[in-house]
């Protein structure tokens, strides 16, 4: 038994996913975060930060003993073979956190749930309807260097590490335009939950 409508939100990295989904959790819809997930999966003491020390080393490690997020990210979005080794990892204890959110909000009529890598991780069939918040591919790269200070390489790797736009844009149900104005996103929202 699990909720009537799984809204599976989507997008590139930076194209707005989280904006929306602010606005989603503002008219009161429950939200389920797959990034805080993959973040607890190696939280400090966890099995996964404890195998990603003992795979890297000290070159992952923050001055706390905790992992240095933004050197491993270094690492996996520059090698596609230690990206997949930290997928193995995280991935299966996303889905099984979803599973059991999932359960618990069983007597909601709507669930949100949150997913960068919704379609890349084959995460839509959780979903009983996939959004992309779409943008134009420059402005993802504007988006992701001024909010995560990323050059223009770092940004580039990152975007590459995911599918592209053009191609979730085939595979979504609903397509919210994010090109414009932030403020544009409310009366698209409302629109799709109407659907
Ligand atoms: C590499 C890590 C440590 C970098 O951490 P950092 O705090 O810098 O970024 P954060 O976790 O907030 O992710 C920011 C965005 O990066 C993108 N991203 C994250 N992981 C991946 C990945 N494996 N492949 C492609 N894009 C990714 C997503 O768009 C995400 O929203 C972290 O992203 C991570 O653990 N990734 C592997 C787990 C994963 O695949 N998470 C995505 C859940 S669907
Ligand atoms: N329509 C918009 N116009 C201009 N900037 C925007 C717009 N929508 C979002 N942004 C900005 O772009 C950046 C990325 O947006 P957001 O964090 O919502 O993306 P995201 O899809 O959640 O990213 P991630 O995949 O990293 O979780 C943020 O700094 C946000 O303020």
């Amino acid at each position: 038994m699990v909720a009537a409508r799984r809204i599976g939100l989507t997008g590139g990295i930076a194209s707005g996913k989280s904006s929306v989904g602010r606005l989603l959790a503002a008219r009161g819809l429950p939200l389920l975060d797959a990034d805080v997930y993959a973040r607890e999966a190696l939280a400090p003491g966890s099995p996964g930060a404890g195998a990603v020390l003992e795979r890297y080393g000290a070159g992952v490690r923050s001055p706390g003993g905790e992992i240095d997020r933004a050197a491993l990210g270094q690492i996996v979005f520059g090698d596609g073979a230690e990206r997949r080794w930290l997928e193995q990892l995280v991935h299966p204890l996303v889905r099984a956190r979803f599973a059991a959110e999932l359960e618990e909000l069983a007597a909601e009529p709507v669930v949100v749930l949150v997913v960068p890598l919704l379609f890349e991780a084959g995460l839509e069939t959780l979903c009983s309807e996939v959004w992309l918040v779409d943008c134009d591919e420059t402005q993802q790269l504007q988006r992701l260097m001024a909010r995560d200070g990323l050059g223009e390489a770092d940004a580039r790797a990152r975007i590459a590490a995911q599918w592209p736009l053009a191609r979730k844009r085939q595979l979504a149900d609903v397509v919210l335009n994010n090109r414009g104005e932030p403020e544009q996103q409310a009366a698209a929202v409302e629109q799709a939950l109407s659907r």
